[in-house]
């Protein structure tokens, strides 16, 4: 039997990986709906339908399966997983549930699912069964708050220590649905299957090491309210018309590259050039000797005081050092489109002034890149806090800063004043190497330099520096290597 749930990621295609946008919904949205809809479609409960379309992917992703142990909590994400149990018996699984809770005090639907998993030949043991082939974690869905302990902690422990797949009911138990924060214990699936709605926090922060690979079934109901984010859809290519010049795409010029990080300067600016700038000028500030880039020498060096960049895209901050402080209030109060990175950001942080000229900008021609110890210092936090609510540190920045914001890191959050944030979908490990933001902020220049719209071009050049790398096929991907591929 195939499943009747969506992959959303990894799509499907050449290194695709989300093959459309997706709205998404947070856990508040998530309740109201299922409220609104509390006897499902039909005869049938929405509880029924996540049983079957949980056991239709079970047998999809593990079709050989024979003994599938499934963890069941106090509350509905156990219930998912007794309807489920009870429809892998039936198809000829051996299946063994484990519960810590007594059935006889859970709602209605879920009762009403315990007592189907008994009558069909369901074994229920308080421990995991000694060998299994697959696992269902139906411990806890939207409704975990606190931290797992007892049973639940070494059921969690087990499943984690399988070698055997893991498919999560709704989210891996411990993992925040709205923010993505995961618990010191949290189950670590191979398969993910989101019901009623796509939440946002399985697609950054922790979300995705501990998902795998994300599914999802609406379970019959449509829902055309705005989400509480997005996850950003694949980039449109865009044709270059036959009569067209450099001049039509747009000058950027980087700003940075303080003493020791020169490099810093170098890989924005072949970044923004390969992105499809038509001109890329640097301003090195800390080696005014430098003329020349052997390896790309389509750039073309100028000091900082002597350029007109008024009408440029300015990417300040790549390796700015303490040079790229002076510069900033021109910057600021000059830049026609204006990217701002690492020390660029890191100074504004400290400074109210800047901070203040930053916010009075013209609204849609500034974004800001920073990472998560550099969103925490513009906002006065930790990176822990950051880490911990990453839609909401990038929106707290967007309306604070009246800009464009990129957090950075595990699913990228793009956010806007009044916008709906969007959450990119591609990029893996292999940027976390040095010299991978610069490159994104060189190529956002390039997007903007372009004549997108700020959002438009954070979007646009998130999504494809993390395709290149989603499309690298080596194991080790390095800055200069990026930056020929976006
Ligand atoms: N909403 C929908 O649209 C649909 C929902 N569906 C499914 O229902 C799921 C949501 O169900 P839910 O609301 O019952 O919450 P759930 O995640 O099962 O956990 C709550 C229970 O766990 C308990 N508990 C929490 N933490 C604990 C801990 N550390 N250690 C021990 N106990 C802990 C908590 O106890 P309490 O806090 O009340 O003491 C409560 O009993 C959702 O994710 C999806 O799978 C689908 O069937 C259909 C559509
Ligand atoms: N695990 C990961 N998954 C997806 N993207 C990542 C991951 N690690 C790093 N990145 C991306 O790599 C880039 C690193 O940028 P940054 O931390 O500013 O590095 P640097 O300052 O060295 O250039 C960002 O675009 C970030 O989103
Ligand atoms: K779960």
């Amino acid at each position: 039997m195939s499943t009747n749930s969506e992959r959303v990621l990894p799509g499907t295609g050449l290194g695709a990986a989300g093959a459309r946008a997706w709205p998404l919904r947070d856990s508040a949205h998530t309740r109201a709906l299922e409220g609104s809809h509390p006897a499902g479609t039909g005869n049938r409960s929405l509880m029924e339908f996540a049983g079957l379309a949980l056991a239709r992917l079970a047998l999809a992703v593990v079709p050989h399966a024979r003994t599938i142990w499934v963890a069941c909590g106090p509350g509905n994400n156990g219930g998912d997983g007794l309807e489920a149990a009870a429809h892998l018996q039936q198809w000829g699984k051996q299946v063994v549930v484990s519960l810590a809770h007594d059935p006889e005090k859970s709602s209605t639907d879920a009762h009403a699912a315990w007592l189907k998993a008994r009558a069909a030949g369901v074994s229920f043991n308080d421990h995991p069964p000694e060998a299994f082939d697959a696992c269902l974690d139906a411990l806890f869905g939207i409704g975990a708050l606190r931290p797992l302990q007892g049973a639940y902690a070494d059921w969690v422990a087990c499943m984690n220590a399988a070698s055997t797949p893991t498919i999560a009911v709704d989210l891996p138990s411990g993992l925040d649905a709205d923010t993505g924060a995961a618990m010191p214990m949290h189950v670590t699936a191979q398969h993910t299957l989101s019901l009623l709605t796509l939440k946002p926090g399985l697609f950054t922060g922790g979300g995705r090491d501990a998902c795998g690979d994300i599914w999802f079934n609406d379970l019959g109901v449509q829902d055309s309210s705005p989400p509480q984010a997005l996850l950003a859809g694949p980039v449109a290519i865009t044709r270059r018309l036959h009569a067209s010049h450099k001049g039509t795409f747009g000058d950027v010029c980087i700003v940075g590259g303080a003493p020791g990080m020169t490099g810093a300067a170098l890989l924005a600016a072949r970044s923004a050039l390969h992105g499809g700038a038509g001109r890329v000028f640097v301003c090195p500030l800390g080696a005014p000797e430098l003329t020349l880039d052997p390896q790309c020498p389509e750039l073309m060096f100028r000091s900082f005081d002597d350029l007109d960049w008024s009408a440029m895209t300015l990417v300040a901050g790549c390796g700015g050092g303490q040079a790229i402080a002076e510069s900033l209030p021109l910057i600021l109060g000059h830049a026609k489109q204006l990217v701002l990175d690492a020390d660029a950001l890191n100074h504004i942080a400290h400074s109210p002034v800047l901070q203040q000229q930053l916010a009075q900008r013209p609204a849609g021609h500034t974004v800001i890149t920073p990472h998560p110890l550099e969103a925490a210092r513009l906002l006065a936090t930790t990176a822990a806090v950051v880490q911990a609510d990453r839609l909401g540190a990038a929106q707290s920045l967007a309306e604070r800063f009246q800009c464009v914001v990129v957090l950075k890191g595990s699913g990228t959050v793009i956010a806007a004043p009044g916008d709906i944030p969007r959450i990119n979908p591609t990029g893996n490990a292999k940027l976390a190497t040095a010299g991978t933001g610069d490159v994104l902020a060189g190529l956002v220049g390039a997007h903007l330099a372009a004549g997108r719209p700020a959002m438009q071009a954070a979007c646009e050049a998130v999504y494809r520096h993390g395709q290149a790398a989603d499309q690298w096929q080596g194991t080790v991907l390095s800055a200069s290597q990026l930056c020929h591929r976006t």
